[in-house]
């Protein structure tokens, strides 16, 4: 799993949860598939807390999805399951390798002086020539739309531009899934649709290239091919965006009540 941030995980996904059929949960043309994700936490005192509760989701292969909810509803800590960053206390997930997780702060994000090196610094462990790095990062910087940026210094950099960057950092180690953890909170308007223009076109040109968006923004669900809908850690409903703008819709005032406070 690539991350760029000051943590990460390593070695097989919850190896200690059940295997499944394949026909059932796994199968390749999902990039995302959790079945009944439960997650706890205990504290000092003992006591257990439940934050997820039976989370199922599939998510098809090549697509972008948006995972939503009111504040504290458990979006982050399912992506950071989905990304293998915590360890679910039951349940089964399957997300395709390699994956990706795109931290919410640009700032923690780039760790090289220049945007190449930055981008470079990914591949640190895959023994390739000089030429075949130079091609690899280039490419990704292409598709992220930062080729120009090349050389530049990234403190010099603006939010959106970072948040490019580190996803060329993700892309660059060939990953097949995105996931993203509301990337667009510290940009302003303009850096936060270049983002997610970028994310879009990305997903176009790479192929079979998936990306989960934890996002507040209903206006960023036009870019989504389908959309995930949790309340009080649960996965409420997921599906094609319009029909999850429906519920909201319909909900909208305890949605907007808590996104708000
Ligand atoms: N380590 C922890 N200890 C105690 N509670 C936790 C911990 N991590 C998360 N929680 C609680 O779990 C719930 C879900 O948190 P999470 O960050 O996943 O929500 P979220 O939907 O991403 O919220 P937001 O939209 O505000 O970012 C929250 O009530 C949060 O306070």
């Amino acid at each position: 799993m690539s991350i760029r941030a000051p943590f990460c995980a390593s070695g097989p996904l919850h190896s200690n949860l059940p295997s499944r059929n394949n026909n059932v949960v796994g199968a390749d043309n999902f990039a995302i598939e959790s079945h009944k994700i439960c997650y706890s936490i205990n504290t000092e005192k003992g006591k257990l807390i439940p934050i997820l509760n039976d989370c199922s989701l599939k998510i098809p292969s090549g697509q972008f999805w948006m995972l939503l909810g009111p504040n504290g509803c458990g979006k982050s800590t399912l992506l950071k399951i989905l990304a293998g960053l915590l360890s679910p206390t039951d349940g089964f997930v399957h997300v395709r390798k390699p994956r990706s997780f795109v931290f919410q702060n640009p700032d923690h994000q780039v760790v090289m002086p220049t945007v190449e090196a930055d981008v470079a610094f990914g591949l640190g462990g895959f023994s390739l020539t000089n030429e075949e790095t130079k091609f690899r990062v280039a490419k990704a910087l292409t598709a992220v739309g930062m080729y120009d940026y090349l050389q530049r210094p990234v403190q010099t950099l603006s939010g959106g531009q970072k948040q490019r960057v580190a996803i060329a950092g993700a892309l660059v180690q060939q990953c097949k899934v995105l996931l993203l953890d509301e990337l667009t909170t510290f940009l302003d308007q303009t850096d936060q649709i270049g983002v997610i223009k970028a994310v879009k076109k990305t997903l176009s040109s790479c192929e079979d290239v998936s990306a989960l968006w934890v996002t507040h923004r209903l206006e960023e669900m036009e870019y989504a091919d389908g959309a995930v809908y949790m309340e009080d850690g649960r996965v409420v409903m997921h599906g094609k965006p319009s029909t999850i703008m429906d519920f909201i819709e319909a909900r909208k005032a305890s949605y907007t009540k808590t996104i708000n406070s």
